[in-house]
This record gives C-alpha cells, structure tokens and sequence, in this order.
C-alpha cells in the first residue's frame, strides 16, 4: 500500500438531500501539501464537498479520505475557514486562538498557550489586538484573526470556503498574500482545499483548479496552474498563459451551462 500522507481522496462520492442530489460522481484526489481551488458557479455544491471534507456532512455514497483515514466526522487535523468569521464573540482575539492551539497541545499552561497564540496573531499582523474582543476589530482584521486561529491548530488540512469572499479588494488581495506566504513558509506545507467562484483568485493561489459544474455538482474539468511562485499580480494579469487559461475555465463553464439549457 502506498503511503497517504496528508492527502485527501474522493471517490465515487454522491450526496443528496432526501430526493435532491447536491453532488454526484466525484472523484478528486489533493496530495499533500497542494492548493487545490475548487471553482464553480453558485450552487455546483463547492460548499457541500468542503463540509463533506470537514466531515460536517456524511456522504450519501462513496468515500472521502484524509490522510489514508475515511472521514466520519469533524478532527483537528482539518481545521475549517468560512467567509464569516467564527469566531467566540465572548472571548478577547488572544483567547480565541489560545483556545485551538489548547487543541493542537491540550498540555500547554494557559501562559503557554497565550505566548503561542500571541506569536500565531504577530504572523497574521494582528499583534497589537489580541486583548480586544472581535467586535473592536474590523472585518478584514476578524477574518485575519480566524486565519491565526485555523494555524494555531497545526492541522494538515485547511479546508477555507470563500474566505476572502466578504472583503473589499485592498483586505482581500492583503489576505490571499498572507495565506500563500503562511502556507509557502510552513514545513511541511499544509494541503489546502480553498472554494471560489472567482476565477483569478483561483489562479492566482492554487496549484490546481477543481472546476465544477452544477446539476447535479460535479467536476467538470480539472487545470494544473503551474506560474511560478512567488505570483505578482501585476505580472500575471499581463501573461499570455494566464489569459488562456482563464478562456479555457471560463469555456468549461459556458460549456456545461449550456449543455443545461439545452436539455432542460
Ligand atoms: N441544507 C440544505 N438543504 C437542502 N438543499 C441544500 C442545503 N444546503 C445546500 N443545499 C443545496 O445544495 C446545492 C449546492 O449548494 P452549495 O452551497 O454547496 O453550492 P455552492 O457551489 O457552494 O454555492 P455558492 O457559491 O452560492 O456558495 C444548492 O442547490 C443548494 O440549494
């Protein structure tokens, strides 16, 4: 048997809700340490297959694994992001993070955890707040704060849902910098399964691009993005390939709209 790793595989998975089939006939494997994206238009169920992923949700048929593990549920070793931030609003910033890294090393003194999850926040920029509570930070500085609190777990798999989705395009182009910078920087690189509908944001951080259709979801094709990195915006919003590939995603998608249309 080969060894796993932290990597995820997706086979023959279907999941529907009662009569309505939200996915069906996917298999999609990540290796450790990829950024994949998963792009698709509103309702291709890009949300369903990350909560399947997390194990928030069971799948109706076939089989989602991490680490050579079958999921049956939600575990620290895939730590979850979505576009609103979760965090405790009853907690200070500090708190909130030093109560994952208790996860990640339930052994740690409180004093411990704080100095951790203190070094986790300086990482995301937010050094200066871990006092205040997340109503006295702005939206872009919570959702940094859930970006410190999904690391302070150490878990392999980050699993993010639109994240950068609510912000406005200064905080988001900001964050997408800072999570391929934490994500480079690590050892081993975290696998990462990141959901957008937006096709740059998908070239511009993944290694590969999931696109996914809609009724029933599905993969529809599948992109390696190989730009060298560290990627400038500047320089590849500029370079023929990106273009192409961008056509290419964008042909796909029509493709299979369509193809809709016309059987309905
Ligand atoms: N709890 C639920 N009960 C019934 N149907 C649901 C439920 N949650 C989602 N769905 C349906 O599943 C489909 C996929 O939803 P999902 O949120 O996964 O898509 P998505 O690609 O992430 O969309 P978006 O980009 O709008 O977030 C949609 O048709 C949605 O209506």
């Amino acid at each position: 048997m080969t060894h796993a790793g932290h990597s995820l595989r997706i086979e023959r998975l279907k999941f529907a809700y009662g009569d309505a089939t939200i996915l069906d006939g996917i298999d999609l494997s990540v290796h450790e340490g990829e950024f994949l994206a998963l792009l698709g238009p509103s309702g291709s169920g890009k949300s369903t297959l990350l909560r399947l992923i997390a194990g928030l949700e069971a799948p109706t048929a076939g089989l989602v694994s991490a680490g050579g593990r079958p999921v049956a549920g939600p575990g620290t070793d895939r730590a979850v992001v979505f576009q609103h931030y979760a965090l405790f609003p009853w907690m200070t910033v500090v708190d909130n993070v030093a109560e994952a890294v208790a996860k990640a090393h339930p052994t740690l003194s409180r004093g411990e955890r704080r100095e951790r999850a203190q070094a986790q926040l300086a990482r995301v920029g937010l050094g200066e707040v871990g006092r205040h509570h997340p109503f006295e930070l702005s939206g872009g500085m919570q959702q940094r704060a859930a970006i410190a609190r999904a690391l302070a777990l150490e878990s392999p798999f980050l699993l993010m849902d639109e994240p950068f989705g609510a912000l406005d395009p200064i905080n988001r182009a900001r964050l997408q910098d800072l999570l391929v910078e934490v994500w480079r920087g690590s050892s081993p690189r975290r696998t990462v399964v990141f959901v957008t509908h937006d096709v740059d944001e998908a070239l511009l951080l993944a290694d590969r691009v999931a696109v996914m259709g809609a009724n029933p979801g599905r993969v529809i094709a599948e992109y390696p993005v190989a730009f060298d990195r560290p990627r400038q915006r500047a320089a590849l919003f500029k370079d023929a390939g990106f273009h192409h590939l961008r056509e290419e995603i964008a042909d796909a998608l029509d493709a299979d709209t369509l193809a809709h249309l016309e059987a309905a």
